[in-house]
Parts: C-alpha cells; sequence; structure tokens
C-alpha cells in the first residue's frame, strides 16, 4: 500500500466521523474543572441554593443529594462553594483509589474553618487549631506526639476488661429502662451514654458511672448535649453559607458555646483526677507529649468528642441491622470465632456508615473519570454511595455478614479495597480505628448474649449531622435470651 491510499483511507474515516477507541478516549479528557457537569452555579453564591427551598434538598439529607447528583450526571459532579470554588466529589473505585493513593507526607483533609478559625482567636487556650483540623509540619508533629498509644495493640489490649464491663452495665441499664414490652425508647441516648463512658475510661483512665441507672448524672448529660450540638454546628458552618466569616451568625455561635462547654467540662473531668487518671497509659502519655501544653487539654478535648457519637451511632446501626436478622443474633451468641462478628461490623459500616466519604485536597493533577483537576482542588470520595453500588458488591442494599467468610471472603475483600473505609484511610486515618475495632465486639457480644433484640422497622431513618445519626427517638426491643 503506498503512501498516498494510506492518506486516502484515513481522510475516508476522518469524513465519515469514525474514530479509534484510543483516539476518543484522548479527545474525551476535559482539561478544565468548569466542564464537570453538576449542579447550575450561581456567580458568587456557587450551587448553595441546592440546600434550599427552591432546590429541594435539606442539609441533614445530604447523602440522598449525592445519590441523585450521581445518577444526574454521572461518576463525577462538581458543586461549588462560596466565590465559586469548585467541589468535586467521585464515586468510581478507580477515581477513589487514585485520590488517596497520591497523598503524600501531609495529606490535606479539608479543615473544619469554623473551628480552626475560632481556635485561633483563642491563642490563651488553644497554641494551633488541633490534631483534627491542622496540616502540614505543625499536624505531622501533633500526630506523632499524641497517637502513639491510642493506636498500640497492647495498650488497647488492657482496656478490654474495661469495655466489658462497662458493656455489661449498659445491659443493666436496658433491663431498668425498658418498658413492660420490653421497649426502650430512645436507644440512641443509652448508647451515647455508653460511648462518653468509654471514652472517659480510655483517656482518663476511670470508670465514670456516666450508665449508673439512677440516672445521667448533669457533666455526663452536658457533655453528651454539648457534643451533639458541636456536631450540627459544624456541619450548619461547613455546608452552609459562610456568613460567619463576617459576622457570628447562629450557627457559629452555637459552635462557640458547644466548644467551649466541652473545653470545660473535660477541664472539670481533668480537675477531678484521682490516682487511676493519673496512672492511665492514654493520659500519662498526652501529658508527657512534647508539644505545647495548651496542645494537651485540646487533645483530650479532641479525643473524647471524637469517640462518643461515633461510637453510640455505630452502635444503633449495628443492632438496627442484626435486629432484622435473627439467625445472625444465635450465630454471635454461640460463636467463640471472632471472624463471624467481625463481619457483622463490617458490613454495618459498609451499609451504615458514620462516616460516609472522605475529602481531600489534590497533591497533584488527576485524571478523574475523563476529566482533568488540577492539584489544589477539594475532592471528596463518596465511598457510602461506592459501598452501595451493584457494580461493587452483589445485593448490596441488603445486611449479609456471610459474604465476608468463608469462599466469597476474598472476592469481598478485593472488591471492598479503597471503597470501604469507615475509618479513612493512610497517614490521616483515624487514630481510634483499632481502639473501636477491638471494642465493638465485646460490646456487641455483651449484648446479645443477654437479649434478642428486633426492631418494628426495616430501616433506620438515617440523618447527617456532619457525621450520619439516627433519627431520634429509636425504639428498639430487648427480650431477656
Ligand atoms: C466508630 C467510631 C469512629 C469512626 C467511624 C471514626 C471515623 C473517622 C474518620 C473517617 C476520620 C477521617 C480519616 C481520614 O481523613 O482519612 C477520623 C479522624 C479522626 N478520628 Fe475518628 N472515628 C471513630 C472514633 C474515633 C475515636 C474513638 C477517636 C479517639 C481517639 C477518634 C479520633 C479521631 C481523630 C483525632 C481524627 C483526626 C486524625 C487526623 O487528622 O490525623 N475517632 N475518624
Amino acid at each position: 500500500m503506498d503512501i498516498l491510499t494510506v492518506v486516502f483511507i484515513g481522510l475516508f474515516f476522518l469524513m465519515v466521523g469514525y474514530r479509534p477507541p484510543w483516539w476518543s478516549k484522548k479527545q474525551q479528557i476535559c482539561t478544565s474543572t468548569s466542564q464537570i457537569p453538576g449542579p447550575i452555579s450561581l456567580p458568587f453564591l456557587g450551587t448553595y441554593w441546592t440546600f434550599s427551598w427552591i432546590g429541594g434538598y435539606s442539609l441533614n439529607k445530604v447523602h440522598l443529594f449525592y445519590k441523585d447528583m450521581f445518577q444526574k450526571y454521572g461518576p463525577i459532579i462538581k458543586e461549588e462553594a462560596l466565590w465559586n470554588i469548585p467541589v468535586i466529589s467521585i464515586v468510581r473505585r478507580n477515581d477513589i483509589e487514585k485520590v488517596l493513593k497520591t497523598s503524600g507526607k501531609f495529606p490535606i483533609r479539608p479543615p473544619t474553618e469554623a473551628i480552626a478559625y475560632y481556635r485561633k482567636s483563642r491563642p490563651e487556650r488553644y497554641a494551633s487549631a488541633g490534631l483534627v483540623n491542622e496540616q502540614g509540619e505543625t499536624w505531622a508533629h501533633l500526630r506523632a506526639n499524641l497517637t502513639k498509644d491510642i493506636t498500640s495493640p497492647q495498650t488497647i489490649a488492657t482496656f478490654l476488661p474495661q469495655v466489658a464491663a462497662i458493656s455489661n452495665d449498659l445491659c443493666a441499664l436496658i433491663k431498668h429502662f425498658r418498658q413492660k414490652d420490653n421497649k426502650i425508647d430512645q436507644l440512641e441516648l443509652l448508647t451515647r451514654r455508653l460511648g462518653l463512658e468509654v471514652m472517659c475510661t480510655l483517656v482518663l483512665g476511670r470508670r465514670m458511672g456516666f450508665l449508673l441507672p439512677e440516672g445521667e448524672t448533669d457533666i455526663a448529660r452536658r457533655l453528651r448535649i454539648a457534643v451533639h450540638h458541636h456536631f450540627l454546628s459544624c456541619r450548619d458552618t461547613y455546608y452552609g453559607l459562610p456568613l460567619w466569616k463576617l459576622f457570628h451568625t447562629s450557627s457559629y455561635s452555637h459552635l462557640i458555646d458547644s466548644e467551649e462547654d466541652i473545653y470545660n467540662l473535660a477541664l472539670e473531668l481533668v480537675a477531678n483526677a484521682d490516682e487511676a487518671t493519673k496512672e492511665s497509659i492514654i493520659f500519662e502519655s498526652i501529658l508527657k507529649a512534647q508539644i505545647d501544653e495548651r496542645e494537651k487539654t485540646a487533645a483530650i478535648v479532641d479525643f473524647i468528642a471524637s469517640g462518643i457519637h461515633t461510637l453510640g451511632n455505630t452502635l444503633v446501626f449495628l443492632l438496627s441491622l442484626i435486629s432484622q436478622r435473627k439467625d445472625v443474633q444465635e450465630e454471635i451468641a454461640a460463636n467463640e470465632n471472632s471472624e463471624y462478628i467481625k463481619a457483622c461490623i463490617k458490613e454495618t459500616f459498609r451499609l451504615l456508615p458514620t462516616a460516609f466519604c472522605l475529602a481531600r485536597v489534590l497533591e497533584k493533577d488527576l485524571e478523574l473519570s475523563g476529566h482533568l483537576v488540577k492539584a489544589g482542588n477539594v475532592v471528596v470520595c463518596q465511598t457510602g454511595l461506592a459501598c452501595r453500588d451493584p457494580e461493587n458488591f452483589s445485593r448490596p442494599n441488603e445486611f449479609l455478614p456471610e459474604r465476608w467468610l468463608g469462599e466469597e471472603k476474598s472476592k469481598t475483600l478485593a472488591s471492598s479495597t479503597f471503597l470501604l473505609l469507615p475509618f479513612g484511610c493512610g497517614k490521616r486515618q483515624c487514630p481510634g480505628r483499632r481502639f473501636i475495632e477491638q471494642s465493638l465486639p465485646v460490646i456487641l457480644k455483651e449484648l446479645v448474649q443477654n437479649f434478642i433484640i428486633s426492631y418494628d422497622k426495616k430501616n433506620v431513618d438515617i440523618s447527617f449531622e456532619f457525621i450520619m445519626a439516627p433519627v431520634s427517638p429509636v425504639q428498639m426491643s430487648f427480650e431477656d435470651r
């Protein structure tokens, strides 16, 4: 074939519109974030309107918004914050993997700006924005100095007998509070009291009595409420219009009030420290850490506050799912094999994660679903939705702990890589992960060995409160086994 024939054939294909696959693939890469689809963005205000009465979505159902957006626009979508700053969400596994794998030495999780701003305004109390919201070298210094013991398997193992004793107290409390028909009226309040007792025991080294049947102590109630308000005001300042930068909005005032309450209550708890507290491994390691003195109180506050609702809500989700399957409860009660319980917990995190997405600031330019996204952009990995995608898991909306066991296990583990990340990923992942993963089986086993748990509803109603939370009140039955 001479050169003229090749040119002629080439021209012919160009004219009839045929393009080889490699050609169209290259051509499809959009190089500007403005080409990423998403809801209409208004000048200056961006896409905030979607969460108003015009848009029809509400912040407490933000997960439904993302579900609809991916259905409407495809696997990559763009929202715009104030000043039209893009926030990109992705749901495909290979995109999520790319983003999480490119994190460098100091991964950047977008901070809760309002907290960072407030803490900066109180230099007499705070030396930085704290472990959760700091970045770069300051974050790495805090992380290295504060998390060694809380992530150590040996240290955690010493706490497990206390976790068992606390779970026992929860069972006694359920027996005390349940009605004649075995129903507990607001289960979420009891599980958060458990979260409070567990976290204080871990950090302060002594039992606080927050689960005593004579009623919630004043300090426990105030701390539980302050942490709840804190999460809600974090959500409102983070996702709402950031008017708090101009003046003290009501959500910013709530945030400050709750930060102050939690700080003062934690100080009160520390001030009442007894010998046991002083001997606590975690408490001692915080006091000895080579960090600014102010960081130590902030760390105690952050550790206690991080665990109360995350643990309490996860437990409600777990119980709501196993309540649908009596056979699973029988298996847990009878089974000495911890693999089965771990499978139930994994399946709960897959279906009802308290943290349903992971955000990062991109450190490198990346091609995500046909779009070139530049370094510096905020990308949100929607892992919760990806875990319910039939492309990733068969029968994705069903609670099937079996998928994590036996023959199915390796297939499920392979398909869950970079998707099932309830505690995040990489250097910034949750330092409480190991403690929660070891404690939850102890708590679950204790409950299931005491009770047959049932729930009238098929699915627990969830609300976004900065983390996922069950809509109050959750009524469940606890019949003696
Ligand atoms: C069910 C319980 C919990 C869940 C689901 C959970 C989830 C998470 C997630 C998703 C992150 C973000 C990770 C990332 O960006 O990669 C995180 C960060 C964090 N969590 Fe947890 N968490 C739980 C319990 C705890 C507990 C008990 C503590 C107390 C030790 C804790 C302390 C923290 C801290 C300090 C960070 C910030 C870490 C950093 O940025 O370096 N969490 N958690």
